[in-house]
């Protein structure tokens, strides 16, 4: 078997199973109308960062049932008849697709894509397209609240070697530099993505020598631009330091300037401190310190607020595999399918107040206040509303308690969800990942710090317009009866 990625049977087999159905009943190419959306931030965080839509853009252009695909299809036992098999030979993506550009700052229950298509073509991609942006989001989030605890200070992914295997690690370092980390230690993804790369040593180098001075003066020797020194392999303070500190006096006599030392175990507060001060004595401000040990965002808060003096964060378990939320519970549901030519929304009933869907075809508004420039609100509107895409005044209110309203006129209202695909063909101009980095910084300057806190945020309000509203309680009280 090959492991050239077709990702085309990326899917899960109800997916495959939906389609036979539809094509067997001739409903197939009905069309079929889905928003993926989330419903719980993650980490406790006041937003989540959108990403994963460049994964997603290359996967759609790229689905095609090759023989190989078609030969296992074949071998199921649901006995999928010859001529799906045949249909199948000829599938391509032919649908649109709207979303939310990368690095968006995006908020619970709004819709971060859109899929218009016939209904067999958006039904394959349900799966893969979670599994992207799920990922991709919520690495990007838990990245982002790493740079709000150390926003002036240089963060580096380290998370390959505990990463959920090779694609998550390399995703996860693009989401996590589109969030504000400035480097990865994986070359892969910097040869892929463009993402500056770095790298000082690990504890074999050290091991590897009869002494930690030997060490640390050979290392230099080979890369004397790149030094950075791990010095905590026998004793920080009593060996690592003084070793360091002779190396870089080695490197000054050279016309060179080393880098910096890192601490990767121990009280960092207490070691970085202390290695400070004896850097500074030995007069080698410049030499700067890096940290590692299964940091995340609350120990690095923890270790400014004693005073650390950590100048770069390595930071990888945590980040990669977001240790404390490993999951973003992204979903893709039906809003509304073509009947008898026409557009008809649907809606999914639950007991749970949170899981009943919002029908309809949908746009996402961001309202920003003219005098503030601030954002007041997300506005979901049913597509072709036109009071909010011209600016007149509409009505925000919250959709659990409805009473609770105000109206808004002097606004700007940003949309959301941008066109990706039209009728199958890219129409979308895929940003740099420098973009989406600057793009993403732009948008955290949209909203006030209360929403961005990372500790008990305010929740940022998303609405409904009145009339997406009154069609989801029309159509709840339709199933009443
Ligand atoms: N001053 C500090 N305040 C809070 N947390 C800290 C401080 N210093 C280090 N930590 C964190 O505490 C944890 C310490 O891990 P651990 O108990 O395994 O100690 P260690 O120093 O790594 O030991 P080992 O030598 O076995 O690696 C790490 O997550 C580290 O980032
Ligand atoms: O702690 P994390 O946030 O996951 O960051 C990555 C860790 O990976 C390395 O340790 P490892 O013990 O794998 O190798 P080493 O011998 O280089 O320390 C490095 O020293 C970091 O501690
Ligand atoms: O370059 C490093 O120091 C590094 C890279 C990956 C994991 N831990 C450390």
């Amino acid at each position: 078997m090959s492991m050239d990625a077709n990702l085309t049977l990326h899917t899960d087999k109800y997916q495959i199973n939906m389609m036979y159905a539809h094509w067997g009943h001739g409903t197939h190419l009905h069309r079929a109308v889905f928003d993926v959306y989330f419903r719980k931030l993650p980490f406790g965080n006041g937003f989540a960062v959108c990403a994963g839509l460049e994964r997603i853009v290359d996967y759609v252009r790229n689905l095609r049932f090759g023989e190989e695909e078609l030969a296992y299809l074949a071998e199921q036992e649901e006995a999928y008849a010859p001529d799906f098999l045949e249909a199948l030979r000829q599938f391509k993506f032919t649908g649109d697709i709207y979303a939310v550009p990368e690095g968006t700052v995006v908020f619970p229950g709004e819709p971060l894509i859109r899929v218009e298509a016939a209904v067999m073509e958006a039904q394959l991609i349900e799966t893969a397209v979670l599994n992207f942006l799920n990922y991709q989001t919520l690495i990007a989030t838990k990245a982002a609240r790493t740079k709000q605890v150390a926003p002036n200070d240089m963060l580096l992914e380290f998370g390959t070697r505990r990463a959920q295997e090779a694609d998550a690690a390399i995703w996860g370092a693009r989401a996590a530099y589109l969030a504000g980390f400035d480097a990865t230690s994986n070359l892969r993804a910097g040869m892929l993505f463009g993402i500056p790369t770095k790298g000082t040593h690990a504890h074999a180098w050290v091991q590897s020598h009869d002494s930690e001075a030997n060490a640390f003066e050979r290392y230099a020797a080979a890369l004397p631009d790149q030094v950075t020194l791990l010095v905590d392999t026998y004793d920080t303070l009593k060996s690592g330091l003084p070793n360091a500190i002779r190396t870089a006096r080695w490197l000054e006599a050279r016309g060179k300037r080393m880098q910096a030392i890192r601490l990767d175990s121990g009280d960092l507060a207490y070691l970085s401190i202390k290695a400070r001060e004896m850097l500074d004595a030995a007069g080698l401000p410049y030499v700067k310190i890096v940290a590692s040990n299964d940091l995340d965002e609350h120990i690095i808060f923890n270790l400014k607020a004693q005073g650390a003096r950590i100048d770069a964060w390595g930071v990888g378990t945590q980040l990669i595999t977001a240790g404390d939320q490993p999951a973003l519970g992204g979903v893709y549901k039906l809003v509304a399918r073509e009947k008898d030519g026409d557009f008809v929304p649907v809606i999914k009933i639950s007991g749970n107040p949170e899981k009943v869907t919002t029908p309809g075809v949908k746009d996402v508004y961001r309202i920003v206040n003219q005098q503030t420039g601030k954002a007041e609100a997300d506005y979901i509107a049913l597509k072709g509303e036109t009071d909010v895409s011209q600016g007149e005044r509409i009505k925000l209110f919250d959709p659990v308690h409805p009473y609770i309203h105000k109206y808004v006129e002097d606004y700007e209202a940003l949309p959301l969800l941008q066109p990706i695909f039209q009728g199958g063909a890219l129409v979308y101009k895929l940003p740099t990942l420098a973009q989406i980095r600057e793009y993403h910084r732009e948008q955290l300057a949209l909203f006030w710090p209360e929403y961005l806190r990372k500790l008990n945020p305010e929740s940022y309000p998303v609405d409904l317009s009145t009339a997406a509203w009154e069609l989801k309680m029309s159509l709840i009280e339709q199933h009443r009866k």
